[in-house]
């Protein structure tokens, strides 16, 4: 018998198998797990049994005809699991598709067959104008050699079109499996092209750059760029991105120039089936370009060249729940194991990829003018709304400028960072405000629906007629939501056309394609919108941007709350301006000699990074110091404080001498969805020994069975 160690998807450590032969590491099984049948991976063979061998079990099936899971992908995992404390068997479920957790065999998907029109193909007419997909089907195959998977992605059915064209014999079958890439439409500027080469002279070794580039500074131009030596060369590309990038105008934008490249794209709403498709392609090498949100950091590929993470900074690459990973970390991580090179881009770098490019270990590549010749960066105001009456949220001066742009034909954006009609409801007599039942947080009024909502746990439930103190029926609806802030502006300019873009009103795909459309046919005057709008949109007519209600989380006692608040504002303002049109940017504020401002006004990154880390490293934060929480919950405060300090007091004698635990304190948001949260913060100033305090938590944790507890562990926390 040859012994196996299994992952599984439970906290337990892989756990031991027989079977008569040895398996191929990251091969998929079929094991009786507590009397019932699960998938595994097979994640080591030859091993010593640690237990008696008669009460080992079999294996119970092998999904032998698949491809199995490569040696880089399992260590990955295994890096993974370590680094964030988390157990292997549902790291690596973490990382699957569903369509590879079923305990059924998969298709293997065949080597792509790759097609292109023949000679005599060439010679016959194209199909007419208004049959668009089937145009376009036909130019990408009068040009180029496309697989079914890539012509699927540009006519749904392209099966049908191939096999007519095959049975006329306009086809022919092309081995070319690397991709022709037409130029692009632009011509790189000097800084651009500058850029590009210095990436482009460390191809084939691990170097990680910091492409920090301002606004429309044209950095997806200079991935793309990057993208196509990488892609000519038969590599495989991973591209990641914010969710909210991941818009269609940013496909569009991949398809136009990579019309021929067999593209995958993952994330978390692909479809259940094509998702496992295109991870099976791209651990196959068919893929060519893997473009995903975080969790397709976790995607297998074969002969990978190049990795992008655009919009690095972005708090979306930080997954906090179940597996907390980091994914821009994670890619960093794999560009190193297989010697490529990783491209982390931003017009407001994180503080930590800023820090590292100070220090050398990054090479820092800059953009510093906009794209566009004629754009400029635009002009950035500050009103100070200290001692001014506001109308619903708006200063004077801010509804005259909505105004005038209106009657001038520009496109103006109005920002403000909350849905729903207004944040809390008042009762003016006792001073109630309505909060979740469950959360520590105020109900949010949504006028329309006629229901007060938990933006955190989705508590909803009508909007009440009296206060549920006093009884008194006169309840007030405070400050503002972007529900309200339409309702106000549509009437105040009752002739202009209103776009609201939240949560609440996009709700298909096609709401953006839509959205696109009316923009670029000019139909929108104003555009009202939360984060939604104000990150990655290349709107080229808006030259109007509006910031309601900045200060907010300047009074958070969380350290990143300015670094966040400055990477919204420069993400916002860089939406006007783009092209033509000179952009102006009116931030209104109660706090307009706060310095973050300066450092906003002046729109200069450098300054404001250079302030904040001289606080961060005085204090030994992050990126100086090395953090990790220790969390817990229960339905009660002091279960879940007393079990963390009692814990800690376990641990705090064999603690390593550089690390440091502080005391249980209630997290921000201390209560959630029912639970009350707790957590512990552990620091150093050393990650090997944080690592080490933390592998003790682990044990001492696991050792310390609870019910009424659930606890984790979240490595380079980023939420207080
Ligand atoms: N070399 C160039 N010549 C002319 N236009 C360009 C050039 N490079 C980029 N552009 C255009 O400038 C605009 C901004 O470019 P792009 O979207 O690549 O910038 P970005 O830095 O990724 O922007 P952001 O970070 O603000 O989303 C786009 O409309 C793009 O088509
Ligand atoms: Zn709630």
């Amino acid at each position: 018998m040859i012994y196996h160690h299994i992952a599984l998807n439970t906290i337990l450590p892989p756990l031991t198998y027989a079977h008569d032969t040895a398996l191929p590491l990251g091969s998929r099984v079929l094991v009786n797990l507590r009397g019932k049948p699960q998938i595994g991976v097979v994640w080591a063979n030859h091993v010593q049994p640690e237990i008696d061998v008669n009460k080992i079990l079999p294996i119970l099936k092998i999904f032998d005809h698949e491809p199995t899971l490569p040696e880089n992908w399992r260590e990955l995992i295994d890096f993974t699991a370590r680094y964030y404390h988390y157990p292997i068997g549902q790291t690596v479920f973490t990382a699957l598709p569903s369509l590879l957790k079923e305990p059924r065999p998969i298709e293997s998907p065949e080597s792509p067959v790759f097609y292109t029109l023949n000679d005599l193909g060439k010679q016959q007419t194209p199909p007419p104008k208004n049959h668009a997909k089937k145009l376009q089907l036909w130019q990408a195959l009068f040009s180029g050699c496309l697989d079914m998977a890539t012509l699927k992605k540009i006519h749904p059915k392209a099966i049908d079109l191939i096999n007519e064209y095959k049975k006329l014999d306009w086809l022919s079958i092309c081995t070319a499996t690397t991709p022709s890439i037409p130029p692009s439409q632009h011509i790189l500027n000097a800084e651009q092209t500058e850029v590009s080469n210095t990436i482009q002279s460390h191809l084939h070794e691990y170097q990680p750059f910091l492409l920090h580039g301002i606004t429309g500074s044209g950095k997806t131009e200079v991935y793309f760029d990057v993208m196509a030596t990488v892609l000519a060369q038969g590599k495989q590309v991973l591209f990641l991105l914010p969710e909210i990038n991941l818009t269609p105008q940013l496909l569009a934008r991949v398809a136009q120039r990579f019309p021929d490249v067999p593209t995958a794209v993952l994330h978390s709403q692909t479809a259940t089936g094509a998702r496992g498709r295109d991870y099976l392609r791209a651990m196959l090498g068919h893929a060519k370009l893997v473009i995903g949100t975080r969790l397709a950091v976790f995607t297998p590929i074969l002969d990978l060249g190049l990795i992008v993470v655009d919009e690095e900074h972005d708090n979306s690459f930080n997954q906090d729940n179940e597996l907390r990973y980091h994914a821009r970390d994670l890619a960093v991580w794999r560009a190193r194991q297989v010697a490529c090179p990783i491209v982390l881009g931003s017009a407001t770098p994180s503080l930590e990829s800023w820090h590292k490019a100070q220090i050398g270990a990054y090479q820092l590549l800059t953009l510093s003018h906009r794209a566009n010749a004629i754009a400029k960066l635009p002009e950035i105001e500050l009103v100070d709304v200290r001692r001014m009456r506001l109308d619903n949220g708006f200063s004077p001066q801010v509804l005259n400028l909505l105004k005038q742009n209106h009657q001038n034909g520009g496109l103006s954006l109005v920002y403000l960072n909350r849905r729903g009609f207004a944040p809390a409801l008042f009762c003016g007599d006792c001073g109630h405000t309505f909060g979740c039942p469950n959360c520590s947080a105020k109900l949010v009024l949504h006028q329309r629906a006629r229901q007060l909502r938990c933006h955190h746990c989705d508590f909803r439930q009508p909007i009440p007629h009296a206060c549920e103190e006093c009884g008194n029926q006169d309840l007030t609806a405070v400050g503002q939501g972007t529900q309200r802030i339409e309702e106000t502006l549509k009437n105040f300019l009752p002739l202009a056309k209103i776009v609201r873009v939240d949560r609440d009103s996009m709700h298909k795909k096609t709401d953006w394609a839509h959205l696109y459309d009316q923009i670029h046919a000019q139909q929108v005057d104003i555009l009202i919108g939360t984060q939604m709008l104000a990150k990655g949109h290349d709107f080229p007519n808006l030259n109007l941007v509006v910031v309601l209600n900045a200060d907010g989380s300047l009074f958070s006692s969380d350290f990143r709350a300015p670094e966040r608040l400055f990477a919204e504002l420069m993400q916002v303002s860089g939406r006007a301006g783009r092209a033509e049109k000179a952009g102006r940017v009116l931030i209104q504020t109660q706090l307009p000699e706060h310095e973050i401002f300066h450092a906003i006004r002046a729109q200069n990154f450098a300054q404001f990074a250079t302030q904040e880390l001289a606080q961060r490293e005085m204090f030994g934060l992050p990126p100086f110091g090395f953090q990790a929480a220790v969390r817990a919950d229960a339905l009660k405060m002091s279960d879940a404080v007393d079990f963390l300090n009692e814990i800690r007091d376990v641990i705090a004698p064999m603690l390593p001498e550089n690390v440091s635990q502080m005391g249980a304190v209630p997290m921000l948001m201390a209560r959630l969805a029912e639970r009350e949260r707790a957590q512990i913060f552990i620091e150093s100033m050393n990650r090997v020994a944080l690592h080490r305090a933390l592998s003790l938590w682990e044990q001492v944790l696991a050792q310390h069975r609870d019910n009424r507890i659930r606890w984790h562990i979240d490595v380079d926390c980023q939420e207080m």
